[in-house]
């Protein structure tokens, strides 16, 4: 069997989707449309219930150098949009952030004009997978809907029903271990019944720490890999080479 773990988690930019559709597309998408988001939906439940994890955050980000307070009264409006886009200049991961995005790419989506992105290896190698009995499941900074969204509205239809669950940042950052862990006792298996695909160094490390294994994947627009930090790790150009005898 090429692979022996049985879970199979991927992260999304970089690794089964280009880093360019995410900040070529899916970024000024929210920064286009956030000022008439927040206009049309500020007394919508779900955006209020966003607010307040924005308002969350925005106590813990209060000594972050260039922080941008949200304030309440005649001035909220513009200053959420101001927060939003302060942290999205710093491609903050922060789950408030990521809600918000998921849910503002929704409309996008739904009216046609966002197609999510995969590479072309993704589908057919992940059929195949789930054909030799493994199980898929995403784990992004993305929040779960942004992921959901992205499968269901893709550039080859709706293919949510590969994946079994998403995880996003609320399992914790990907960098961290037990973000790892937390997933795998979510999902009910041992660490090293893992095989986490990623294009970030530190987010494989923190995989391996924590007991699973982990594979770089090298796309096309992705950060150069520090040769001496990836040289741990096995690198793979498409998906197909998980399929090929190591
Ligand atoms: C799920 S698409 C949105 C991706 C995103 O917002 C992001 O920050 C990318 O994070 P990833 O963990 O998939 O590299
Ligand atoms: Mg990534």
């Amino acid at each position: 069997m090429p692979v022996n773990e049985n879970v199979i988690l991927l992260d999304i930019e970089g690794t089964i989707t280009s880093i360019s559709f995410v900040k070529d597309t899916l970024f000024p998408y929210v920064t286009r449309v956030l000022e008439e988001y927040i206009e049309k939906y500020w007394d919508d439940e779900s955006f209020q219930q966003d607010l307040e994890l924005l308002r969350e955050q925005a106590v813990i980000d209060s000594n972050v150098e260039g922080f941008v307070p949200i304030s309440t009264g005649d001035n909220a409006k513009k200053s959420v949009i101001n927060n939003v886009l302060w942290q999205m200049t710093n491609d903050r991961k922060t789950t408030a952030l990521k809600q918000l995005q998921g849910h503002i790419w929704k409309d996008g989506y739904e009216s046609g004009l966002l197609k999510g992105h995969l590479y072309e290896d993704v589908l057919p190698v992940l059929n195949k997978l789930t054909d030799l009995g493994k199980k898929i499941y995403t784990y992004s900074s993305g929040s779960t809907k942004a992921q959901e969204y992205l499968f269901q509205y893709s550039m080859y239809g709706d293919v949510s029903g590969i994946f079994l669950k998403y995880f996003d940042t609320k399992m914790g950052p990907k960098g961290s271990e037990t973000s790892y862990t937390n997933i795998a006792s979510e999902i009910n298996v041992d660490c090293s019944d893992i095989l986490f695909l990623t294009d970030v160094v530190v987010e494989a490390e923190a995989a391996v720490r924590a007991g699973c294994n982990s594979i770089l994947l090298v796309r096309p627009g992705n950060a150069p890999l520090d040769p001496e930090k990836s040289s741990k790790f096995r690198t793979i150009k498409t998906l197909h080479e998980l399929l090929e005898a190591k």
